[in-house]
C-alpha cells in the first residue's frame, strides 16, 4: 500500500468556507441594507450624496455588505447615461495617516488604468493630497472612495476634512468625492478632530453582532455547497452558530469553525462531521487565537510576558505587580532594551488579561497592606516559550527560562496539550 492514498472526501467545494468567497446574497441585514441603499440612493439620482461610515466588530458583514451594495449600485448606474460614476477601494490596515492613504488612493486609481504607481514618500502631505484631487478630477462625476478599517489613521484625519471640501474649496472641479468608511471602533467617530466631524456630515449604519438564529441562514447555503451530501450531522451548524454568537457574533468566526470542523472529520478519514467535531475545532482555534495574541505583543509586551513566564518557571506565583516589575527591568537590562514604567506594564499586564493569556487576582489586605492586584499566566509555559524563543532578542531568555522549568519540573505539558 502506497503511503499517500486519498481521504475519504468529506468536502465537496472547501471555497464557500474560504475569507474570499463572496455569496450570493447577504442574509439577515435587511434593515441595514435598506439604509445603505437609501444613503447611496441620491448617486442615481444625481443629487448630493452625504459620506457613509459603517460600524460594527470583526466579522459582522461590513465589507461583505458594501461589496454588494456597490456591485448592484455600479450595474444599475450604468443604465443612466447621466449617471457617471466610479469607485476606488482603499484597505488602511496597514496604513497609519491620511498621508499614506492619499498615496494608496492614487496608486489604486493609478493601478484600474495601468499606470505607474507613485513613490510612497517623499513628498509633503498637500502635494500628495493635489495629486490625488488632479485624479479625482480627471475621473469626474461621482468618485465613491472607501476607507476599509479607516481607525488605522487615528488622529491623523486629514484627509476625511480635505476630500469633502475639496469640491467647496475649489480643489476639484465637476467631480464628487463621497466617502464610505468602514470601522471597527466605536469611538472612531468620537476621537476625530471638532473640524472633521464639522465637515463630514456622515450617515451612520451600525452592524451589531450576529446572534445564533442569524448565524444559521447565513451558515446554511454555505454549509450546503461545502460538504457532500449527508456528511454533516444536523447539529454541526446550530453549534458552529452559536459557539460564534456567545464568543464574538462573529460571521467569519462560525465559517472558521464549520471549515475546521470538517478538517478534522477529514483528517480522521470518517464519513460524518460531528458535534464532537465542532467542539474539538473549538478548542483548536481558541489555542490558535491565544498563540497569534502572543506573538502580536509588542517588544515591551513580550518583556512583561517573559517576566511572568520565568516567575512561572521558579513556582513562584501568582506574583506582584512590584515584583514583576523588578524582573522586567533585569529582563529589559539583559536585552538591552529599555523598561517603561512601572504603570505602563500594568496597562500591558491588563492588555494580557483582555486576550486571556494571564490572570489577575484582586487581593485586598485591609488597612495594613491596602489593594493589590497579583498575576499569573493562564496558558502553558511551554506556550510562552514557544512564542518567546521564536521571538528575535528573546531566545536567550526563553532558553534561561526553560532550564529554569525544567530545573523545577514544570514543563511536562508539550505546547500541543494546551
Ligand atoms: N449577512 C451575511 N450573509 C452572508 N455572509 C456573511 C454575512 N455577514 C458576513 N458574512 C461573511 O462573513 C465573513 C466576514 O464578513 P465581513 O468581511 O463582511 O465582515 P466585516 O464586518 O467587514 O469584518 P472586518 O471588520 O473584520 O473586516 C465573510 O466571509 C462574509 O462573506
Amino acid at each position: 500500500m502506497g503511503m499517500f492514498q486519498r481521504d475519504r472526501q468529506v468536502f465537496a467545494d472547501a471555497q464557500p468556507l474560504d475569507d474570499s468567497y463572496e455569496p450570493e446574497d447577504i442574509r439577515e441585514r435587511d434593515e441595514e441594507l435598506e439604509k445603505y441603499q437609501r444613503a447611496l440612493q441620491p448617486i442615481i439620482d444625481n443629487r448630493p450624496t452625504s459620506n457613509i461610515f459603517l460600524y460594527g466588530k470583526t466579522g459582522t458583514g461590513k465589507t461583505v455588505a458594501t461589496k454588494f451594495m456597490l456591485s448592484h449600485l455600479e450595474n444599475d448606474a450604468a443604465e443612466y447615461d447621466d449617471v457617471d460614476l466610479s469607485t476606488v477601494w482603499v484597505s488602511c490596515e496597514n496604513l497609519s495617516s491620511s498621508y499614506q492613504v492619499a498615496v494608496a488612493l492614487v496608486n489604486e486609481i493609478r493601478k484600474s488604468q495601468n499606470r505607474d504607481r507613485i513613490s510612497t514618500t517623499g513628498y509633503s502631505q498637500q502635494r500628495v493630497f493635489d495629486i490625488l484631487y488632479e485624479e479625482l478630477d480627471a475621473l469626474g462625476g461621482t468618485v465613491v472612495i472607501v476607507l476599509d478599517e479607516i481607525d488605522n489613521i487615528g488622529n491623523s484625519d486629514d484627509i476625511l476634512y480635505g476630500l469633502p471640501r475639496a469640491r467647496s474649496n475649489g480643489y476639484v472641479g465637476d467631480v464628487r468625492p463621497v466617502i464610505i468608511g468602514i470601522s471597527n471602533d466605536f469611538q472612531f467617530r468620537d476621537n476625530l478632530s471638532p473640524k472633521v466631524k464639522d465637515t463630514l456630515a456622515e450617515k451612520e449604519i451600525l452592524f451589531p453582532p450576529y446572534d445564533a438564529n442569524q448565524l444559521r441562514p447565513i451558515l446554511e447555503p454555505r454549509a450546503e455547497k461545502a460538504f457532500y451530501d449527508g456528511i454533516l450531522d444536523g447539529d454541526v451548524v446550530p453549534l458552529c452558530a452559536a459557539f460564534a454568537a456567545q464568543d464574538t457574533g462573529s460571521a467569519r468566526q462560525a465559517i472558521r469553525l464549520l471549515r475546521e470542523a470538517g478538517e478534522l472529520a477529514q483528517a480522521e478519514d470518517v464519513d460524518t462531521v460531528t458535534e464532537e467535531h465542532v467542539r474539538d475545532a473549538q478548542d483548536e482555534l481558541e489555542k490558535n487565537q491565544l498563540y497569534e495574541g502572543m506573538q502580536e505583543l509588542t517588544t515591551q509586551g513580550h518583556a512583561v510576558l517573559c517576566a511572568l513566564a520565568y516567575r512561572q518557571a521558579l513556582n513562584k506565583v501568582p506574583v506582584r505587580s512590584r515584583d514583576l516589575y523588578e524582573r522586567y527591568v533585569k529582563i529589559c537590562d539583559r536585552l538591552d532594551a529599555d523598561s517603561v514604567s512601572e504603570r505602563r506594564v500594568r496597562d500591558h499586564l491588563s492588555d494580557m488579561n483582555m486576550l486571556g493569556l494571564i490572570s489577575v487576582y484582586e487581593r485586598n489586605e485591609g488597612l495594613s497592606a491596602g489593594r493589590y492586584h497579583e498575576y499569573e499566566l493562564d496558558v502553558p509555559l511551554n506556550a510562552v516559550l514557544e512564542v518567546l524563543l521564536s521571538t528575535n532578542r528573546f531566545e536567550e531568555v526563553a532558553n534561561i527560562i526553560r532550564s529554569t522549568a525544567d530545573d523545577n519540573n514544570l514543563l511536562q505539558s508539550d505546547i500541543s496539550d494546551y
